[in-house]
């Protein structure tokens, strides 16, 4: 067993460090904030963003990014905007070789590139391997079985990383079809807006099934448009993750949806916590409209979040799509 790094210790960081743990490595948790290091060290549970959970003895705590220089790879895990930035300072301190995994959802906003473009964009060169899946840090820190997908383009590399996170209650499936599996963890926190939109807005249950299936349609043909495998896109980071996704107010972005379709502003609705989809919606609709794919749910999200449609009227303009064949 070696040591793993990660960087970032909110709710997913400090559940897949927990993970590590468990799976008997030791583990450098970094957090930007050296009082929070501290706090973690002391009291051993990370109150504000995974409430009730005791770190695994084997995790040390640090706001020193030198402290991940000898670890076996690193999980990235602050939220898919701050890539940039956190690559770019990973890079003054990690080997070239040492891989950098991927594990927010979300797309740039400044430039509409997927993260592990911009990862490679940052530090040309080095592996980079993206973590995705249906899991709820809250479900995976308390050890409820969950399974995900790692992709990488090395192959071997990506069966040690999925080997290396694996355990008893945490199965990580790999793949070589990074673009897929980026994709669908992106993608689909757009749609459960919608979905969270129509279980607050009171549509039903039918309205909800619909909008996954159709926005799996989505998910599918954005995936091809931008080379991700459509294999991918069926598996646990795509169809899987949009029904977790869009299943429950746990997810963030369901709960987001659901306080708009109950009238709150988008700002209300948020509540101070991270809502991936909000700000990868434009991102994801421009992509799409730049390749000709058709994403009408997606857009309808894009433009309910703008102020430029309210979510009646969403609804209506979905519902009143010229009839055509089922693809
Ligand atoms: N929570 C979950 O169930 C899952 C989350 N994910 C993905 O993981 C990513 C992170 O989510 P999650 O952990 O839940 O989010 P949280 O809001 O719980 O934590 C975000 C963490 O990132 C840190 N952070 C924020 N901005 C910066 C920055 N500029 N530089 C360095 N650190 C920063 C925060 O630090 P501070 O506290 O100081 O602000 C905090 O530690 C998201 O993309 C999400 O989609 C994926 C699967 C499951
Ligand atoms: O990605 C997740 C589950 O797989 C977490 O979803 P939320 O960010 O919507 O809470």
């Amino acid at each position: 067993m070696g040591t793993i790094g990660i960087a970032g210790a909110g709710a997913w960081g400090t559940a897949l460090a927990n993970v590590a743990g468990l799976g008997g490595h030791d583990v450098i948790l970094w957090t930007r904030s050296p009082e929070q290091a501290k706090t973690l060290a002391a009291t051993r549970i990370n109150e504000r963003l995974l409430p009730g959970i005791l770190l695994h003895d084997r995790i040390r705590p640090t706001s020193d990014l030198h402290d991940l220089v000898a670890t076996d790879f690193v999980l990235l895990v602050t939220p898919a905007q701050t890539t940039r930035e956190m690559t770019a300072a990973l890079a003054t301190v990690l080997p070239r070789e040492t891989a950098l995994v991927l594990c927010a959802k979300g797309i740039e906003r400044e430039t509409g590139m997927l993260l592990t473009d911009v990862a490679e964009d940052v530090r040309p060169g080095s592996p980079v391997a993206a973590l995705s899946g249906p899991s709820f840090a809250d479900d995976v820190a308390r050890g409820l079985p969950t399974a995900v997908t790692l992709a990488c383009r090395n192959p071997a590399l990506a069966e040690d990383i999925a080997t290396a996170l694996s355990g008893p209650t945490f199965r990580v499936y790999h793949r070589t079809d990074l673009r897929g599996v980026e994709i669908g963890g992106a993608a689909k926190n757009v749609l459960a807006i919608a979905c969270g939109a129509v279980a607050g807005r009171g549509l039903g249950e039918s309205a909800k099934a619909a909008l996954i299936a159709r926005g799996f349609a989505e998910l599918l043909r954005f995936a091809r448009a931008y080379g991700g495998e459509a294999e991918t896109l069926m598996g646990l980071s795509g169809l899987g993750d949009l029904v977790l996704t869009c299943s429950t107010a746990q997810s963030r972005n369901f709960a987001f949806g659901q306080r708009l379709g109950e009238g709150l502003s988008p700002e209300e609705a948020a509540g101070g916590k991270l809502v991936e989809g909000a700000t990868t919606a434009r991102a994801l609709v421009a992509l799409a409209r730049a390749r000709g794919v058709d994403m009408p749910i997606a857009e309808a999200v894009e433009r309910v979040l703008s102020g430029t449609s309210t979510i009646d009227q969403a609804v209506d303009a979905l519902m009143n799509r010229p009839i055509k064949s089922e693809h």
